[in-house]
């Protein structure tokens, strides 16, 4: 069994705090990624974990050993870092190999290693090719090779995809889960790309300006986001944000706004009773988006109803992104499903129902998520 786990990590760099307070826990087998724009501090987590960056405050813990003051070489992590880190001057077998010398295994056994990992990432015919004359995929594989070979309590990851085409980068995340399934041990992925994430994420933190902003499963963090920012950096495209007041029109509350009228549901009562707020942000997912001609199957007392006239349409395989205007000014942004016998064009006024149950409401002074009562 093992585990990795940070506790109340922080790293200032002179001034500048870039990683604060981060706490987390990966378990043996899990595969935990860390999403979040650019220069969030993801890297430097990892660099921490490593033992490649010492940390200003807080502790790393694998197999719950404190293992903060351990230099890099004496952990046993597994790493691959967007710029793979191998040796241009090296062929690819010595680069695989290089790790296990260092930590003194035998030839006879680095070569059976080397094998099998060549066997399964499909090296064998590249072994003895230099680095410098490898595609971007090939180079890829090299590196996970390397990591696949090393008998590592944590494996780490920062962005390695991220120089490959889309196709590649799809085979390559696969090669990934795959050595991830063999070795069944705790790893840490780092990436910005949300759709990434949710593809391969057994958990997830979500980290901006060095702050988890909200850890949990891919499906917790779409469905019950903690604040706007995460609402809207999950889910491709990104939730529509509308400003509406807020009615009290007993026993219910209302939202009201730019083409909007809906009465929120009894469940909704306790909250903004409570929060006393006139004001709300109004979240609603493109998908969750009904057009009028699906509405015979829906039942219309789930449904808000209105309508919005078309300003733009992008039609791909399958379905069309509508962006809708509703009321003089608000625009939003719908996707449907594409259907054969509906002709939609720009002008076009139609009619959609927006769930019920589907609408996400933040207050609009501190942006975190409000929620109706169970
Ligand atoms: N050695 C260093 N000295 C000073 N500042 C640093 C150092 N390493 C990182 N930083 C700064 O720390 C911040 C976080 O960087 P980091 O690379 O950890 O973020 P990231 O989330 O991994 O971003 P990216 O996705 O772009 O790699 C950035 O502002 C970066 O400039």
């Amino acid at each position: 069994m093992s585990e990795v786990e940070v506790k109340g990590l922080a790293k200032r760099f002179g001034r500048n705090i870039v990683v604060e307070d981060v706490s987390f826990q990966v378990k043996d087998g899990e595969f935990f990624v860390l999403l979040g724009p650019s220069g969030g501090g993801k890297t430097t987590i990892l660099r921490m974990i490593s033992g490649l960056e010492p940390p200003t405050r807080g502790t790393v813990w694998i197999d719950h050993q404190d293992i903060t003051k351990q230099p890099p070489h004496i952990r046993n992590v597994g790493v691959v870092f967007q710029d793979l880190g191998l040796y241009p001057h090296m062929d690819v077998y010595n680069n695989i190999a290089y790790g296990l010398e260092v930590r003194k295994v035998s030839k006879e056994e680095i070569g059976k290693r080397i094998t099998e990992a060549a066997n399964k990432l499909e090296l064998k015919p590249i072994l003895n090719r230099s680095i410098e004359d490898l595609s971007g995929g090939e180079r890829q594989r090299v590196a996970l090779a390397r990591a696949l070979v090393k008998s590592a309590d944590v494996y780490l990851f920062d962005e390695p995809l991220s120089n490959l085409d889309p196709p590649l980068r799809l085979q390559a995340r696969q090669e990934m889960v795959m050595v991830h399934n063999l070795k069944k041990k705790p790893t840490v992925y780092v990436t910005h790309d949300q759709a990434e994430a949710f593809a391969i994420a057994h958990r997830m933190a979500v980290i901006v300006k060095g702050k988890i902003l909200q850890t949990g499963t891919p499906t917790e963090l779409f469905r019950k986001p903690v604040s706007l920012f995460v609402a809207q950096f999950i889910g491709t495209p990104r939730m529509n944000i509308l400003d509406v007041d807020i009615v009290h029109s007993d026993p219910r509350y209302s939202l009201i706004g730019e083409g909007i009228y809906f009465t929120l549901p009894s469940r909704w009562t306790k909250t903004l009773k409570d929060r006393k707020l006139t004001r709300v942000k109004l979240g609603i997912r493109p998908d969750a988006i009904i057009p009028e001609w699906a509405f015979s199957e829906l039942d219309h007392s789930e449904y808000f109803l209105t309508c919005g006239q078309i300003i733009r349409l992008e039609a791909r395989v399958g379905e069309t992104s509508v962006w809708l205007k509703i009321g003089t000014m608000s625009e939003i942004l719908a996707v449907f499903e594409t259907q054969k016998d509906v002709y939609l064009q720009v002008g076009q006024i139609i009619n959609i129902g927006i769930h019920r149950e589907q609408i996400y409401l933040f207050d609009p002074k501190t942006e975190l998520s409000l929620w109706p009562s169970e």
